[in-house]
């Protein structure tokens, strides 16, 4: 029955996690002829050879290894693409994000946030909302930093290059997390005077305990505070993935803050997916809907039309100027705003 891959997602789910947790897939080699038997490979993690030869076998029914079989070597595994695709760091934060505690025990209470329509995820942590949850646990917030990190690290080149912040004095990131997007930012463009990374303040202090300042550019500075009280002052300020997480109402509240501080002439960059209906049968539209129910149930946020996106905007001081679309899908377009 078909269905029955659904039912088992979340075995899956948890078994990519173990498998990338315990580098199985760089330890089976580098390249899709890469043959490795699973017991070796146990003896190197020091785990129960038995069970990950189970671990492995049953991915392997998923396409992710091949299982060779072999009478001089047995329990022999080769790489498909899907497990040559896990053995690439730059995937792994991505990964755990997706796959760790966080985001998977968040889905326990999926069934609250549909009967009331409100964002009920804290309830699987038992706190008030997710980001209480991030707040009181580094792992989960670490799963979510690192990911987003990994997430939008190959997204940054034509970001960067969309925005075109040379025309800029002060840039700052709202929601910056570790800082990547306003790194990259300066290191591309030397007219910008200022780069600001902005987030709630215990995200920085972890940040800065984990692992210092990111650029040592001293055009770069990290502010902690919350966007719904004040930001800094700035002539661009971008928000990747930012407005996606709050629902309208919140939305609203962040652009009026923005709109109390910003500079004469300035612009704010909404680095958000914009959902079209014309895109309906693509993979890409797949994505964007998934990602949307996530996000109702993690924060009551919302993929939103362009429709959707302008009457937002309308209840604020701010007007759409223009949308920059990617050259690929995949990437973020920049919904810009000026003031009305
Ligand atoms: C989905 S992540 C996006 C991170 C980053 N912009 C990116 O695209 O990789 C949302 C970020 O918003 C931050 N955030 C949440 N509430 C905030 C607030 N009130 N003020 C400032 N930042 C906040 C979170 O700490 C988190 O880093």
């Amino acid at each position: 029955m078909e269905l029955h891959k659904y039912f088992n997602g979340y075995r899956i789910c948890k078994a990519i996690n173990v498998m990338v947790r315990f580098e199985v897939p760089r330890r089976l080699g580098n390249s899709l002829e890469s043959k490795r038997s699973s017991d070796d490979i146990a003896k190197e993690i020091g785990c129960h050879a038995e069970a990950l030869y189970r671990l492995m076998r049953a991915l392997a029914s998923e396409g992710i290894f091949k299982e060779i079989i072999d009478p001089k070597t047995p329990r022999l595994f080769q790489h498909t693409q899907m497990s040559l695709d896990l053995s690439d760091p730059c995937f792994q934060g991505e990964l755990f994000m997706h796959t760790g505690t966080g985001h998977y025990k968040s889905m326990e209470t999926l069934p609250e946030t549909i009967m009331t329509g409100k964002s009920q995820c804290g309830k699987a942590f038992n706190e008030e909302s997710y980001w209480h949850a991030l707040a009181k646990d580094k792992n989960i917030e670490n799963e979510l930093t690192i990911g987003m990190s990994s997430l939008s690290s190959r997204q940054f080149n034509e970001i960067v290059q969309l925005g075109n912040f040379d025309q800029f004095e002060i840039v700052c990131d709202l929601g910056g997390c570790e800082g990547v997007l306003m790194k990259n930012i300066l290191d591309n463009c030397p007219k910008v005077k200022k780069g600001i990374n902005f987030d709630q303040p215990h995200v920085i202090k972890n940040i800065m305990e984990k692992q210092g300042v990111i650029s040592s550019d001293p055009r770069y500075s990290q502010v902690g505070g919350s966007f719904f009280e004040s930001v800094p002052e700035a002539d661009c300020y971008t928000m990747k993935w930012i407005i996606h997480d709050w629902n309208d109402e919140k939305s609203i509240q962040i652009l009026n803050t923005i709109a109390k501080s910003i500079k004469p002439g300035g612009k704010v960059y909404i680095i958000d997916y914009i959902l079209s209906e014309d895109d309906m049968n693509s993979d890409h539209y797949k994505f964007i809907v998934w990602l949307d129910i996530f996000l109702l149930h993690l924060c009551e946020g919302k993929e939103r039309t362009k429709k959707e996106l302008l009457e937002i905007v309308s209840h604020t001081p701010f007007k759409v100027d223009s949308y920059l679309f990617p050259k690929q899908k995949l990437v973020l377009p920049i919904t810009v705003l000026s003031l009305k």
